[in-house]
């Protein structure tokens, strides 16, 4: 059974490597940031319908479960209730837009030639790897394309602890490289993070709810520099800043070629 699948997916790979490489040339995604995300959509849909024989519907883990406590749920609403701007004609699209979130990103972005190289049937993003819900990273992103900023709800579960009842310095880092480097890939494509400074102003308690607000701060060729400030949900507690560097990449850069 599972050769087979091998087989199907290796007779698919030429016509999903020419898609690949026609929707994610390099200078086409300098040219329009869109086009990582219709790629990416494109291989979705395809790798649904053949390249996938093991796929089911992906899991949101963006969405709202029991773990989350009044604040987040608060935090959601309102940002999702941004989503949809209600018109005399209707309802229109808002300014902000919530991210889906997967536990394997590259599953659904499989990538021609790279494919039989990238598929770790074990691999699971970092954030996104345990399945008890609330124990570790619950959060969910809003992005704003018009602002080029994006907000990020985050509830610490009790498994990211490092001093005692408050959240490790490397799970708040974790998520400052999330939501920067997200915000950077949706702006312009594949990107790697080179740097990131972190100032620790206050502890997070476990348990609470945190609002991260990353912003573009200017793009410099391949170069793309992120704000990030980590704040209570009102605003008026600043826990960590940042600053990140990410540097737009195409994809042989992570399979050496
Ligand atoms: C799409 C979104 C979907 C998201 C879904 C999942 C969500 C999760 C998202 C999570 C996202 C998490 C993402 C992660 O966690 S990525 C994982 C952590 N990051 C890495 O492992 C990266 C390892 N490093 C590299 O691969 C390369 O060094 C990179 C790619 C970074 C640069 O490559 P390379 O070395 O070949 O660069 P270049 O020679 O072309 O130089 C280009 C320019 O950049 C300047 N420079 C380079 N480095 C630095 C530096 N450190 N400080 C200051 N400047 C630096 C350089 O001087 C030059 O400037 P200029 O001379 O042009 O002025």
């Amino acid at each position: 059974m599972i050769r087979r699948c091998l087989q199907a997916v290796r007779r698919f790979i030429p016509h999903y490597h020419a898609l690949f490489q026609d929707a994610v040339s390099q200078r086409g995604l300098a040219e329009s940031p869109e086009l990582w995300c219709s790629a990416h959509r494109s291989a979705r849909g395809l790798s649904k319908m053949s390249l996938w024989p093991f796929s089911v519907s992906p899991r949101d883990f963006s969405q709202p479960n029991t773990s989350w406590n009044a604040e987040m749920q608060e935090v959601y609403d309102h940002y999702n209730a941004l989503c949809e701007v209600k018109t005399e004609e209707g309802e229109k699209k808002g300014p902000w837009r919530k991210l889906p979130s997967y536990n394997r990103s590259l599953k659904y972005a499989t990538g021609g030639v790279y494919l039989s190289k990238i598929i770790q049937s074990k691999a699971r993003l970092f954030t996104r790897n345990i399945k008890e819900h609330g124990a570790t990273f619950e959060y969910v992103v809003f992005m704003n394309k018009q602002e080029k900023r994006c907000v990020c709800a985050f509830q610490a579960g009790h498994l990211l602890e490092g001093p005692p009842g408050h959240v490790h310095g490397g799970a708040i880092a974790t998520m400052i490289d999330t939501v920067t480097g997200t915000l950077a890939g949706y702006l312009a494509g594949p990107i790697m993070t080179a740097n990131l400074n972190i100032n620790y102003r206050s502890p997070i308690p476990l348990g609470s709810v945190v609002v991260l607000h990353s912003a573009l701060d200017r793009t410099e060729g391949k170069k793309i520099f992120v704000t990030c400030r980590v704040t209570s949900t009102d605003e008026s507690k600043l826990h960590t800043e940042a600053t990140a560097l990410f540097i737009s990449v195409n994809m042989g850069h992570l399979f050496g070629t």
